[in-house]
């Protein structure tokens, strides 16, 4: 089988342009050589009709936008060429409506696209696959993760894990990706913290003090009860949930602002779970809380005596781990100004067809609407594509499936959104071909 295989790569490198390449089965990086050679293939399949799809699947992407042309058929059937294709066309289109692609791809503005839904819906595959189509239709287009839980890398077929920015190889436009630590994030956010929090306890202690010795006028005994109501143990121990992921995303748009970065003109975001993603939401209003109290505070000092400043002779890094904290504000302050611009900013729902599914979907987008995030698209992944020979199982899972997307079309929520059907496929979506060919299937 190795032999075979390493056969046909060798025969493939070798073709001339449009050369013929005769194979019973190609797999993806076959697929990939084939493109890069301008080789035709001719797979002749045999005559196991559980190998049609995955060739159909490998007729599209190698008929998308190459060269090459694809042919199938077997000794027994003849031509199967239109058959394949009807499969394809058949799984392809399952959909009432289309994703509106055309209006994603539309303007040179940056947009930022972010994809969330319950975990293992395939929100990474369909964020991928995005990332591929919009590079493919020139735009310069960055892919981040910022689930803990990345998959990324798995979904690309590429160590993405470094933290910094990777050029994906394959589509027509630079397509970058960027997996984020997310928790690691959060750390340095609690260093910036624990400095102010050393820093204000230890004047708390050295004004008590001095106001014990009535050295200090009630003015600044102010000061100090201000620095007694601070409590940022509290902030420390409990962090708001999806603190991470907002600094992330923070981090994200500060490198976006650079001049060496502004040629991305889509963003594709692959969120965190909907839990994190939503909590989020709500974060920059405990932030303008707890970093307010931290200003006012750093103003309060700053105006205070001389007398006053010779005691605080480490005022420079106060300042700095305050600065920090303020800059991060802001930063929160522009993600929560994003996620909710409708002019550039889209959240799409991942989901899949099961009753659990759906009802999460519903209270996902039912908060992103409170919220005044644009939610447009709701995204139905892994439907069974339509087949003439169900078993038991697959007619009962696709029965369950038909009585879940009745449930979104009438759900008060969930119903007002464009529904994108994608078809359950029978190859791993893994590597540029693959995500090019979902992308083509689910974001037409
Ligand atoms: N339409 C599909 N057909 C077949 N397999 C799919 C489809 N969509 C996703 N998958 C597969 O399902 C698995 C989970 O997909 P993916 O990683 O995209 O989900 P996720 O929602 O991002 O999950 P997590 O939250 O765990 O990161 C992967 O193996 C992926 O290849």
């Amino acid at each position: 089988m190795q032999n075979e295989s390493d056969n046909l790569h060798g025969e493939m490198q070798a073709a001339d342009d449009n050369e013929v390449v005769r194979t019973e089965n190609i797999d993806w990086d076959e697929l990939e050589i084939a493109q890069d050679n301008n080789v035709d293939i001719i797979t002749e399949s045999g005559a196991d009709p559980s190998n049609i799809f995955t060739q159909a699947s490998i007729a599209t992407s190698l008929c998308q936008g190459h060269n090459a042309s694809w042919v199938a058929f077997t000794e027994e059937t003849g031509n199967l060429f239109q058959l394949f294709m009807n499969v394809v066309r058949s799984v392809a289109a399952p959909s009432e409506a289309t994703a509106g692609f055309e209006e994603m791809v539309l303007g040179t503005q940056r947009k930022y696209y972010m994809l969330g839904g319950k975990g293992g819906v395939g929100k990474t595959s369909c964020a991928a696959s995005l990332a591929v189509k919009l590079a493919n239709n020139g735009h310069p287009t960055l892919v981040v993760s910022t689930d803990p839980a990345h998959s990324l890398s798995d979904s690309f077929a590429q160590d993405l894990t470094g933290g910094t920015l990777v050029p994906v190889d394959g589509p027509y436009s630079p397509l970058f990706a960027l997996e984020i630590n997310p928790e690691k994030q959060g750390k340095n956010f609690e260093v910036s913290v624990g400095e102010v929090e050393s820093k204000t306890s230890w004047m708390a202690w050295v004004l008590g003090r001095l106001q014990n010795r009535r050295k200090l006028n009630k003015g600044k005994g102010t000061v100090w009860l201000l620095l007694g109501e601070l409590k940022l143990g509290e902030l420390l121990n409990s962090p708001p949930p999806g603190l991470d992921e907002a600094i992330a995303i923070s981090k994200v748009m500060k490198f976006l602002e650079s001049q060496e970065y502004n040629m991305f003109t889509r963003i594709v975001f692959d969120t965190a779970p909907m839990g994190h993603t939503l909590r989020l939401l709500s974060l920059p209003d405990f932030l303008d809380a707890s970093i307010g109290k931290i200003l006012k505070l750093k103003q309060k000092i700053f105006s205070a005596t001389s007398a006053l400043k010779s005691v605080f002779g480490q005022q420079e890094n106060q300042t700095n781990a305050a600065d920090k904290l303020e800059k991060l504000r802001e930063r929160m302050i522009k993600v929560r100004e994003l996620f909710r611009d409708t002019n550039s900013t889209e959240f799409v729902i991942v989901t899949i067809p099961t009753v659990m599914a759906i009802s999460e979907s519903s209270r996902l987008c039912s908060s992103l609407k409170k919220d005044n995030v644009p939610v447009k698209r709701l995204v139905v992944n892994q439907i069974l594509p339509p087949s003439t020979s169900d078993c038991k199982f697959c007619a009962m899972k696709r029965k369950d499936q038909a009585r879940s997307i009745s449930m979104i079309k009438s759900d008060p929520e969930l119903s007002s959104l464009t529904m994108i059907q994608a078809p359950l496929v029978d190859v791993e979506i893994r590597g540029v071909p693959a995500l090019q060919f979902l992308g083509d299937i689910v974001w037409k």
